[in-house]
């Protein structure tokens, strides 16, 4: 993980215009935990539409190295997994690499306390930053033993052999993570594991769990569940990412005379923040052809062009769109008049400060964007363009290069290989729907 070159760049000429139709790879959500729960499962669990993405590929490999036997991904993105049930796993002979994943590093570290070896897992150098105390924490109050570095960051080495006990935790934050990493702690815990949210956040482990036949209740904002229970092979089919989507719902929404279909797109309540944000701005966003797929809603999605306004973000809908912002904030850089975000504070521990990072790139292509210590002010004006340095942040690095249907200059973007982390082809997708890309380096 991470090999792949540092100094690759983008270079996106401006102009132009999306159209036709596209389909993004799958999620990264449910394609982790596809592999999470089809290995712990009783029985053989058919995967359809894996994102074969480097983060994704990362918890793959997990749990190939304890011992599962799992055939794939193919080309198209069939994977198959011999579930060893939750108490099959081995004793890996390496370090789990985790490469750029922070969803990894932290349903694994609920999982893997729950198991009767040690574990060291380690992380590349954005990883190695991140809190990761939001899950040692609480895990710890199960009777978890994690060792971290004394910031609270990895590499982690998880104890094995503990007798995790059930807990009530209020979460702090508003987290899909530490919300499923307690839960799946709680799958080999005494009793009762309960969660409650702030606010609403992903719920792919619950529907998940319930899909592998494990009760799960959910009541408000509280979900619990009991330990001890058994996970039962299934099928899935993973959706398009709605995250990788909103690039190119930006992209359309900003680049006159664009008409574009996204198809196969999760639309999971819980991830839908962002067509709600642009249509608060006026975007013009169709929802076609809803359906159910494996206990995941899904919706073609049709983008015209259209002049957008600034609009003050209702903080309720941050947890919905949380990784969707770098591109809102494009967006918001090419709409009429201001738009302010605020209550978003946990932009700045993901790939990178998502506040910082875009406030700064943005700065560079001529734009008044003022970082606040939970959000942002953007104030549209001239986006010329410039050199934007991603700080290796896929979602950064796809942000901007959408920017540059609207640009009056060319933009360059540095750091991007961990765009392979969530949309391995974007280039090539990008190219293929209207855009003027190419990757150097
Ligand atoms: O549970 C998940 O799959 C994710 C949860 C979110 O993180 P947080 O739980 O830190 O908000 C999100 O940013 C991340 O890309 C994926
Ligand atoms: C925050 C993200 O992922 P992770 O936390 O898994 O690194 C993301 O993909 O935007």
């Amino acid at each position: 993980m991470g090999h792949a070159s540092a100094a690759l760049q983008f270079i996106v000429q401006p102009g132009g215009h999306l159209q036709g139709r596209v389909r993004v790879p799958g999620d990264k959500s449910i394609s982790h935990r596809s592999i999470m729960l089809g290995s712990l499962a009783d029985g053989t669990t058919h995967v359809s539409g894996f994102l074969q993405g480097e983060d994704c590929l990362c918890t793959l490999k997990a749990f190939r190295s304890m011992g599962v036997d799992i055939e794939g991904p193919s080309a198209s993105g069939e994977v198959t997994i011999h579930g060893v049930g939750l108490h099959g796993l081995q004793a890996p002979s390496t370090d789990l690499d985790m490469g750029n994943s922070g969803t990894s590093m932290r349903l694994m570290s609920g999982l893997m306390s729950g198991q009767a070896f040690d574990v060291r897992m380690t992380g590349d150098a954005s990883l190695s930053k991140r809190p990761m105390k939001r899950v040692t924490v609480p895990l710890a109050s199960m009777g978890a033993v994690i060792e971290a570095t004394s910031a609270g960051t990895p590499p982690l080495l998880v104890r094995g052999g503990k007798a995790l006990q059930g807990i009530d935790y209020a979460m702090p934050m508003a987290s899909a993570q530490v919300k499923s990493s307690l839960l799946l702690a709680g799958l080999y815990a005494a009793g009762e594991t309960s969660v409650t949210e702030p606010a609403p956040t992903r719920d792919h482990t619950e529907r998940m769990l319930r899909g592998f036949g494990y009760e799960v209740v959910t009541e408000g904002n509280r979900i619990r569940l009991q330990g001890g229970g058994r996970l039962t092979a299934t099928t899935i089919d993973v959706p398009s990412d709605i995250s990788s989507a909103a690039f190119f719902m930006v992209g359309a929404s900003i680049a006159e005379g664009s008409d574009l279909i996204i198809e196969h797109v999760g639309i999971n309540p819980t991830r839908t923040g962002v067509i709600d944000i642009l249509r608060l701005m006026g975007a013009n966003l169709e929802v076609l052809n809803e359906r159910e797929v494996g206990g995941e809603p899904v919706a073609d999605i049709r983008v015209r062009s259209s002049a957008l306004q600034g609009i003050q973000i209702p903080e309720h809908l941050v947890p919905l769109a949380i990784d969707e912002f770098p591109a809102l904030f494009i967006a918001a850089a090419f709409a009429q008049g201001q738009t302010v975000l605020t209550g978003a504070e946990e932009l700045r521990v993901k790939e990178s400060d998502r506040i910082q990072v875009m406030a700064d790139g943005l700065i560079a292509c001529g734009v008044d964007a003022q970082p606040t210590p939970d959000g942002i002010v953007i104030n549209p004006g001239n986006f010329s363009g410039g050199t934007i340095e991603s700080h290796g942040d896929h979602r950064i690095a796809m942000s901007f290069a959408m920017a540059a249907l609207r640009a009056t200059q060319p933009i360059t973007i540095n750091d991007c290989a961990n765009v392979n982390t969530s949309f391995p082809g974007f280039v090539e997708l990008a190219a293929t729907a209207g855009m003027n890309i190419r990757t150097v380096g």
